[in-house]
């Protein structure tokens, strides 16, 4: 039997699928197709590493290590969820929950070889082990119509707004950057050169032939000076000092560089107290929240609040996570991140939280110059035209190069702050020099690898979308980089391998391509960015929060290089504030849109294998969340209004009929009929059902590993919806 792999993931989607699972399960038998889950939660991952501290019934398997092996297969057909992507409070978090359930894993410290360990379930774990293709990312036509129909709030830009975009000019990854392209295999070496002699930072780095390979650095001292300049600056303007950061994928640099940001803004607290947080263990990398959470034990705890509230009062206004309970953008690494966090501000008019919970306008840190001039361009746009008109506005679709590893977001394991000065070097195995950088202590040096195979797929995808949608692609390459320059050459070798005839196909530097691609959206044109690694992530946020929202509602296609299928659900994430909410006042408003959509796409994949019913079930579930959006049935963000699993009962009951109408298949139609004939008849009352269980407080017996049956219980309390399901 054909199986589908559902993954089981984290908080909302985590959530949601307790409810829409059942649905799918249901459903995808009629097709022969099977639905499996894998565990691949932080807290399932947490457990699958420490399997002897285990007994032999809480023992789990590396669900992980085994989706990454059956990407790499044809048979792949992957439904992936978003997940946590932890940072350290996160992880810490996690495994005191786990620790209390009667897990007996060890503390994070225990040892440095625990914290190896756990060194590896940190950050974004997941995605880049999954992600054995480029990525296709689009709003379909579906989620565009209904924005233009229903255009959401957008803040007003005002031409004086003081909102602007603070990124360095020198002494970052971007103006170090050196690259090389590999005439052939090789087996690389990292080495620092200091004045105590050599020593190997990583050995035995694997390439291939026509890999690209960058590496660069970004220098303490200047990295310091710009901050302090910022600090300054936004204090000067009277403007809010907001930092933006990707702690979570880019899990070893940017927590080092959010940690400078913190002591920055409290020079106080680690002038006086540096030593007493060192001794313990409380880093700035973590933020603030963990700082203050670790004081509360220390003899000096009411000195380090003293010297923080003097960081507030005498720094700029701090943009707010949580003005209500003072979380400000230095608590925690993982709270603004970059991707979503800088649409949000761009889509209210260019304004962030004050302490005061009102809104202002914001310098936003982003020391690396590599993408930030993009957000700058859109800034500067809409000061000058006003914000965009999502009634009107034009798409930009995203095809991303990020199979295998590629560029920044595979650098984890070859970046490293210095503790000395001296100089990096990548050698070859010959023994030659292939980089050089010389750097001081406390710099953060970082190669990237780039394989030729995914970049030849990466401009196929390209001119495959171009053809499809008819719209034109723009490269987003600099030639002043030099990896984007290696990059450039092998794009125009490898467009010739392709029919571009009446094709536009462009290569523009970021800057430009946004320009390019604003004034097109502002004039109701579709465009589709080609980009790196980076700006694919940024991009498929950006571009959909200003466009539709969100963007929970995209199609996010992985094509795998190897034949097989993996259907990540939206660009987002899995939005804390969402479990927050169920379990205050049980309504989840999680929104499925992304499950739905990616769910039609993987039984399509399924029909080009040979199960023609699969391809039916797929189209019909298209025409379900078609109406979902026409007739507003997704979750509304307020209690007692339709949620999270109001919406999975329409799902379910549009599918059924779509699919009791559809011709193609005559036996799957008459599997169906009963169904739409029975959520014709009770859907209504269900639909209140669903409403009336909503409102009071709600046990999930955990956060990160959550009872399963308490979980099962909260997101299906409708007997006759799990009725009409169990009859098919
Ligand atoms: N693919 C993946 O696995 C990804 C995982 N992540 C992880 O998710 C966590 C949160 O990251 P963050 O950057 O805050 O990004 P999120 O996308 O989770 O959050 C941004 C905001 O988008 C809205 N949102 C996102 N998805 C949905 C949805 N399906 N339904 C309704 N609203 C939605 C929510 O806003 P509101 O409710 O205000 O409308 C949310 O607060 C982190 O652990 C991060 O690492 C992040 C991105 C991708
Ligand atoms: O893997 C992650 O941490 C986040 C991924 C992400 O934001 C994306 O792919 O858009
Ligand atoms: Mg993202």
């Amino acid at each position: 039997m054909a199986t589908i792999i559902y993954t089981h993931t984290d908080e909302a989607p985590l959530l949601a699928t307790y409810s829409f699972l059942p649905v799918i399960q249901a459903y995808a038998k009629a097709a022969g197709v099977d639905i499996e889950t894998r565990d691949i939660s932080l807290a399932g991952r947490i457990l699958a590493t420490f399997p002897e501290r285990l007994t032999d019934d809480q023992r789990v398997g590396d669900a992980l290590a085994e989706l990454g092996e059956l990407a790499k297969t044809p048979d792949a057909n992957i439904i992936k969820l978003p997940n946590i992507s932890a940072s350290l409070p996160q992880l810490k978090a996690a495994i005191a929950e786990l620790q209390g359930q009667g897990f007996d894993i060890p503390n994070y410290d225990e040892s440095d070889e625990v914290t190896a360990r756990y060194d590896k379930i940190k950050g974004s774990a997941v995605n880049p082990v999954l992600r054995e293709g480029n990525s296709d990312r689009r709003a379909p036509s579906a989620v565009k119509n209904y924005a233009r129909k229903h255009p959401h709030s957008m803040g007003a830009w005002s031409t004086d707004s003081k909102t602007r975009v603070a990124t360095m000019s020198g002494g970052d990854f971007r103006n170090s950057e050196q690259s090389v392209v590999m005439p052939a295999a090789d087996t690389l070496t990292i080495r620092f050169v200091g004045d105590e002699g050599e020593r190997i930072l990583k050995a035995d780095l694997a390439v291939l032939e026509g890999e690209v390979i960058d590496a660069s650095v970004m220098r303490a001292a200047e990295l310091d000076a710009f901050i302090a300049a910022q600090i300054q600056a936004a204090k000067d303007s009277g403007v809010l000092f907001s930092a933006h950061l990707k702690a979570t994928m880019m899990k070893v640099s940017d927590p080092i560089i959010f940690g400078r940001i913190v002591r920055a803004f409290f020079p106080a607290l680690f002038a006086e107290y540096g030593d007493v947080l060192e001794a313990a263990g409380l880093s700035a990398n973590n933020g603030l929240a963990a700082i203050l959470a670790g004081a509360e034990n220390l003899p000096e705890r009411d000195g380090i609040i003293a010297a923080i509230e003097r960081g507030y009062a005498e720094g700029p206004a701090l943009a707010m996570v949580n003005s209500d309970k003072g979380i400000t953008n230095l608590h925690v690494p993982s709270d603004v991140i970059v991707d979503a966090s800088m649409p949000a501000m761009i889509r209210v008019g260019g304004k962030m939280w004050n302490r005061d919970g009102q809104t202002q306008d914001t310098i936003a840190v982003l020391p690396d110059s590599s993408y930030a001039g993009i957000y700058q361009v859109v800034i500067d746009d809409c000061k000058a035209n006003g914000a965009l008109d999502p009634a009107t506005m034009g798409s930009v679709a995203n095809v991303g190069l990020m199979a295998q590893k590629a560029e920044e977001y595979g650098s984890h394991d070859k970046t490293f702050q210095m503790d000395a000065s001296g100089r990096v070097e990548i050698v070859n195995a010959a023994g030659e020099v292939l980089t050089s950088h010389e750097v001081a202590a406390g710099d953060i040096w970082r190669a990237c690898q780039t394989k030729d195979a995914p970049i030849r797929d990466w401009v196929k995808l390209a001119v495959n979308r171009s053809r499809a949608s008819g719209q034109p692609a723009v490269f987003w390459l600099d030639p002043a980089r030099s990896h984007d320059a290696a990059l450039i050459e092998k794009v125009n070798t490898y467009l010739g391998e392709h029919d571009t005839d009446g094709l536009e196909i462009r290569i523009m530097t970021p800057i430009e391509a946004t320009k390019f691609s604003v004034d097109r959206i502002r004039r109701g044109e579709d465009t589709i960015s080609v980009t790196g690694n980076v700006l694919r992530d940024y991009l498929t946020d950006l571009f959909p929060i200003l466009e539709v929202g969100t963007s929970a509602k995209m199609l996010s296609v992985v094509p795998l290089m190897n034949g097989g299928g993996l259907f990540e659900t939206g660009a987002g994430g899995s939005a804390p504030k969402h479990v927050e909410q169920l379990v205050s006042e049980n309504h989840l408003r999680w929104d499925s849109l992304g499950e739905f959509l990616a769910l039609a796409e993987s039984f399509r994949h399924e029909a080009t294998r040979g199960n023609a019913r699969a391809g039916v079930l797929g189209d019909a579930l298209d025409i379900a969340t078609e109406r979902i959006l026409d007739e507003d049935k997704s979750p509304s963000r307020r209690v007692g209004e339709i949620d999270n699993r109001g919406s999975h009962l329409w799902i379910a009951r549009y599918w059924a009929e779509a699919l009791a109408e559809q011709q193609a298949d005559a036996e799957l139609a008459s599997v169906f009929a009963p169904v739409a004939k029975a959520f014709a008849e009770q859907g209504d009352a269900i639909a209140q059902e669903l409403i009336d269980a909503q409102g009071a407080a709600v046990d999930l017996g955990g956060y990160y590993r959550p009872d399963a049956a308490k979980a099962a219980a909260a997101m299906r309390p409708s007997a006759a919806f799990n009725a009409i399901l169990a009859s098919i």
